[in-house]
């Protein structure tokens, strides 16, 4: 795609996530770090892109700030067409709910709502009717858990609450996926049936990107950015 074309795609909505010139510092007493140096990229709908790098390279922080979690200091980021970046954090909250799904590392299921009560509400935040019972029952299926669906998160295994916090993440039916190692501590198989499903929801016109170390998924991608320093690498 020549650079006239590409700017072109992003203008009809092809683009599902834009970041530009993103820099993030942090100050910890007399000691400031950046961990994002102008970091610029972008996600089309229908790809799947892995994002690698070392320990300390500004992972975490540029997915974070990708979801509209963090506020980068300079730079944008716009989801399907929609700034996300430098706004209230309520509206970034809303934003997130409609058009972004988040894995993270930490999880991302409520402790005392089972898994099903755990979708249901990432679909009511995302505006959806309440008790949509097929969508709930695919996304279940999808992941594996349909039979874990009373499960309280603390009464599921790790590849379990992986899985089920994916399925959290897809309940909103996000314009882009957003996923810190999603396959962290997964056995072999698990770890395919995550993967497969990544890639069924780019298949589907979503984009997708993954934080990782991991070469499995690095191998799966469309397109792989290397980021060191806080910068992607040319
Ligand atoms: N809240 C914070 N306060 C101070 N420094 C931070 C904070 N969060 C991240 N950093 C620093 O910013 C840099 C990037 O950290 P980040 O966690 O984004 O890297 P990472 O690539 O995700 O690392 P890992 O693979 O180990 O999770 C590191 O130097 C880190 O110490």
């Amino acid at each position: 795609m020549t650079t006239a074309s590409t700017a072109a795609a992003r203008a009809d909505g092809a683009t599902a996530l834009e970041a530009r010139e993103l820099y993030r510092f942090f100050r910890t007493g007399e000691e400031e770090t950046l961990a994002l140096r102008g970091v610029s990229l972008h996600v089309q709908r229908g790809e799947t892109v892995a994002v690698v790098g070392p320990s300390g390279s500004g992972k975490s922080t540029l997915l974070a700030c990708l979801a509209g979690l963090d506020e980068p200091a300079g730079g944008y980021v716009h989801v399907g067409g929609e700034r996300i970046s430098h706004r209230p954090e309520a509206q970034r909250a809303r934003l997130r709910a409609r058009r972004i799904g988040v894995l993270l590392q930490s999880g991302n299921l409520i402790a005392h709502l089972d898994v099903r009560e755990n979708i249901r509400l990432a679909q009511a935040a995302a505006g959806r009717r309440r008790g949509d019972a097929s969508d709930i029952a695919a996304l279940l299926d999808g992941v594996a858990l349909r039979g874990r669906a009373h499960a309280l998160p603390h009464q599921l295994a790790g590849g379990e609450l992986a899985r089920a916090g994916l399925a959290v993440a897809l309940a909103n039916d996000p314009d882009v996926l957003l996923a810190d190692e999603p396959t962290g501590e997964l056995d072999g198989r698990t770890e395919q049936r995550v993967l497969d499903l990544l890639k069924s929801r780019a298949a589907a016109g979503r984009g997708v990107l993954v934080v990782t170390h991991n070469t499995e998924v690095v191998g799966f991608a469309d397109r792989v950015l290397v980021l060191r320093d806080g910068r992607i690498q040319p």
